[in-house]
């Protein structure tokens, strides 16, 4: 039987484990989800017909504060998936040292095939069967694969109208004028641009000599793109679900943002006359585009993307994970043995929940903040923990996943301890 993805993201804690004098106990107690939720959203459809979906909210853990993360709108959402997410937004909260624990939720569905108003019926539906589980100190959702500040916007209004006050903090990623944080809409992709600038610093590494594919243009790689691109860092790939574009030049990232958004498909560069004649760019598959012979290879879609199949046709020196698991825990054996240097997807896509955590603060606060206090605070917080983790793996002679769940699991260890665990207990120390 093949391992799930909760079973391969529970091998990562183990083999940090090690690493730490702490006690076992404290894998125990982070081995399993503290509480998950398995709903049905019915929704009637504009034509009158009426549909179920299979929703899901997962609180993995609550050590460190209220539960956070994301939701994902995509037909591939299962238990398994949304466990093995919520299961490393505990360790992504702890590498950033924001006072949360970890959750995610989905719910199963092709969010394209949906009309705008079915998707608002979808939104506020799952708000209504989720509303008793989530709250500002309870769990907190904010924006994933497929969902966005508008759908974060619907949310919030329904947890409002449910509990008869005004709510922002129940969720982050909203639109600014509803509470949300300026400098969020990139804070993923902007808290990755902050990694790869300290790792290019730690290589020697120039932005006009580094050669960048990017696999997934939403969210995340957009922004991530488009930062790497004002550099003079070269983007010599980006793909969506389609498909992948490819120019040994690197594109003009503001151009093909433009046409990614007027026409949905980044590979609609070959149509648009006055792009192909001025790129003439080749066009691959997405597994052709995490083979491509780059200096950096950034996932950012969906997980499972480098597996032992082709782990060793990778030619990247360096994976900056900026989606959720792309990379499976036999993959990392295989990178790890040819020296690529992976930056592990806890400490490089955790811009966004910081963020969401300055946006909590705020609404919690009611003072809202200027943009360059946001930038100021999360570029803070991404080098002092790159810093910390990029020594720590040369100091414990492992790699950066490794020492990044060293760094997670040593603080969520220190709560843990503070109540006491059963080397605690056993040893007399009932006073
Ligand atoms: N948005 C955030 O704040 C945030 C925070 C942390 C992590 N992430 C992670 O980043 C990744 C992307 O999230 P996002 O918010 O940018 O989502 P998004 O929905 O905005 O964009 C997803 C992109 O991936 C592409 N895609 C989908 N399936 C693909 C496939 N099979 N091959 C290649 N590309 C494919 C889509 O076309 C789209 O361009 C996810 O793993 C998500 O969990 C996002």
């Amino acid at each position: 039987m093949s391992r799930s993805l909760f079973d391969d993201a529970m091998q990562r804690l183990n083999t940090a484990m090690p690493y730490t004098d702490l006690d076992d106990e404290i894998a125990l107690r982070v081995g399993t989800p503290k509480s998950c939720l398995e709903v049905s959203v019915p929704v009637r459809r504009d034509d009158g017909s009426l549909t179920f979906y299979r929703g899901y909210r997962v609180r993995h853990d609550n050590t460190r504060g209220p539960t956070k993360g994301g939701l994902r709108y995509h037909p591939s959402v299962t238990l398994d998936e949304v466990k093995s997410l919520a299961f490393w937004m505990t360790f992504k909260c702890a590498v950033v040292g924001v006072p949360f624990g970890g959750a995610k939720g989905g719910i199963s569905v092709d969010a394209k095939s949906l009309s705008p108003m079915e998707l608002e019926r979808l939104s506020r539906g799952f708000i209504r069967q989720v509303a008793d589980f989530i709250g500002p100190d309870v769990d907190i959702p904010a924006p994933d694969m497929y969902t966005n500040e508008r759908i974060m916007g619907w949310m919030m209004d329904e947890y409002s109208t449910i509990r008869r006050q005004h709510v922002p903090a129940v969720i982050t990623g909203k639109p600014v004028s509803m509470g949300g944080s300026v400098g969020r809409a990139d804070a993923t992709g902007r808290g990755a641009y902050y990694c790869i600038r300290e790792l290019a610093r730690k290589h020697d590494q120039s932005p006009s000599s580094t050669r960048i594919a990017i696999q997934g243009f939403g969210n995340a790689g957009q922004h991530v793109a488009r930062l790497l691109h004002k550099d003079g860092y070269r983007i010599v790939a980006v793909s969506d679900s389609q498909g992948a574009v490819y120019h040994p030049d690197g594109f003009d990232i503001p151009s093909l943002i433009r046409i990614k958004e007027k026409t949905r498909h980044v590979q609609t560069v070959y149509c648009d006359k006055a792009l192909c004649t001025s790129t003439a760019a080749d066009q691959l598959t997405n597994e052709e585009l995490l083979e491509l012979d780059v200096d950096i290879l950034i996932p950012a879609a969906l997980e499972n993307q480098i597996t032992s199949r082709n782990a060793q046709n990778i030619r990247a020196r360096y994976i900056v994970e900026v989606a959720n698991g792309p990379i499976t825990s036999e993959a990392d054996a295989i990178l790890n043995s040819r020296n690529i240097e992976v930056v592990p997807d806890i400490l490089a896509n955790a811009g966004g929940v910081t963020v969401s955590y300055f946006e909590w603060l705020q609404n919690r606060s009611g003072s809202y903040w200027e943009l360059q206090e946001v930038h100021r605070k999360l570029q803070a917080i991404m080098a002092r923990e790159f810093e910390y983790i990029y020594d720590l793996h040369h100091d414990i002679k492992t790699d950066m996943r490794t020492a990044a769940y060293v760094h997670a699991i040593k603080r969520l260890g220190e709560t843990m301890n503070a109540k006491g665990t059963s080397s605690y207990f056993s040893n007399g120390n009932q006073r």
